[in-house]
């Protein structure tokens, strides 16, 4: 077998001994704990990675080498034949370009869906009691402060956008709340999947929910999925759950749409532009917002990146990735 080497770009907290594992599959490997775009490009150009077969990337070493867009991924060694990020989303990565240049990439679906669920549904039910008045209340010494009435979950409709791993898992938690689900995506699933959820297009999705929770995936056709022409759309005081990515939301027509009453309140786990807040949704009592931390969990930390790991040997040894991002499947001819 040819030099099939490994790379880590940043660090890992929860699987070190099973990467130092991986030296039995890997010829050597190699380590970018740390640096910046520049220096990862010097690095690519001058052969410090020559013989890097695969290498492990996530969201978290993103602000080290910046996007993985076209020009990083023209730079990286000729024997670079997989990446394995560590992450759900993965809007950070030019796939087409990878495609392109032979490069196959995996993702961390399934590892994710039950963390990010519990988020979804901590904040769906935190903003159906407006809990972010309470909590700065409670917390300013005022008590109660301006406590007003909130929700039950009960017999309302969650309309669920990107019905997939994490939108099941959530749909499966709102049931046990009594809630009817309905769901869409650009194909129905077939009924099995569905588990009792009703089919519906974006246009009834959008209409006849009582809380819309997004669960689909960022790609530039996603791109402000929701904006001013969805809100109008919207039942009044429609409650609104983000724990995918932040720029499927329009956020200034968001904030727009809280102060107007057209939303009733938001639950927030992801920005536009993070690390920034829109100053709008940091003054609204009603936007109960929290800082990307859906999969922030020892268990679902470690779980993701065993299957960073198990992708990479298996690009390694079988060249074969577990969980292969869905665009390239369908491309796979071209690879
Ligand atoms: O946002 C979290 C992830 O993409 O895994």
């Amino acid at each position: 077998m040819s030099q099939r080497a490994a790379l880590l770009i940043g660090k890992l907290s929860h699987a070190r001994k099973e990467w130092q594992e991986c030296a039995q599959v890997a010829s050597k490997l190699h380590e970018y704990p740390d640096g910046n775009r520049e220096d990862f490009i010097s690095k690519c150009k001058s052969g410090e990675f020559d013989n890097v077969f695969a290498l492990y990337r996530s969201n978290d070493s993103n602000p080290i080498t910046g996007d993985f867009n076209s020009e990083l991924v023209e730079v990286l060694p000729k024997s670079l034949k997989f990446i394995c990020h560590n992450g759900a989303g993965y809007n950070n990565i030019d796939v087409t370009a990878c495609t392109k240049r032979g490069i196959q990439v995996s993702s961390t679906p399934i590892a994710v869906d039950d963390a990010t669920a519990d988020v979804a549904i901590f904040l769906m039910l935190g903003a159906l009691r407006n809990i972010k008045q309470s909590f700065m209340a409670v917390n300013a010494g005022k008590w109660r402060g301006n406590f007003a009435l909130g929700h039950d979950p009960k017999n309302k409709t969650l309309g669920i956008l990107g019905m997939g791993g994490i939108g099941s898992a959530v749909a499966h938690r709102a049931k046990a709340f009594g809630m009817k689900i309905q769901y869409h995506n650009r194909n129905r699933l077939p009924e099995k999947k569905e588990a009792g959820a009703k089919y519906v297009s974006f246009e009834e999705l959008l209409k006849t929910s009582d809380v819309l929770s997004l669960n689909l995936a960022l790609n530039p056709s996603t791109k402000h999925i929701i904006g001013k022409d969805q809100f109008a759309q919207m039942k009044n005081g429609v409650v609104i759950v983000n724990t995918a990515r932040g720029p499927l939301i329009d956020e200034a027509a968001l904030v727009d749409a809280l102060k107007s009453g057209k939303v009733w309140t938001v639950g927030l786990d992801v920005f536009e532009e993070e690390p920034k807040i829109h100053p709008g949704l940091l003054e609204c009592e009603n936007a109960v917002l929290l800082p990307h931390v859906g999969t922030g969990t020892f268990e679902t930390q470690r779980d993701m990146e065993l299957l960073v790991l198990d992708n990479l040997k298996s690009a390694i040894q079988h060249e074969k990735l577990l969980t292969q991002v869905p665009e390239q499947k369908k491309d796979k001819a071209n690879i």
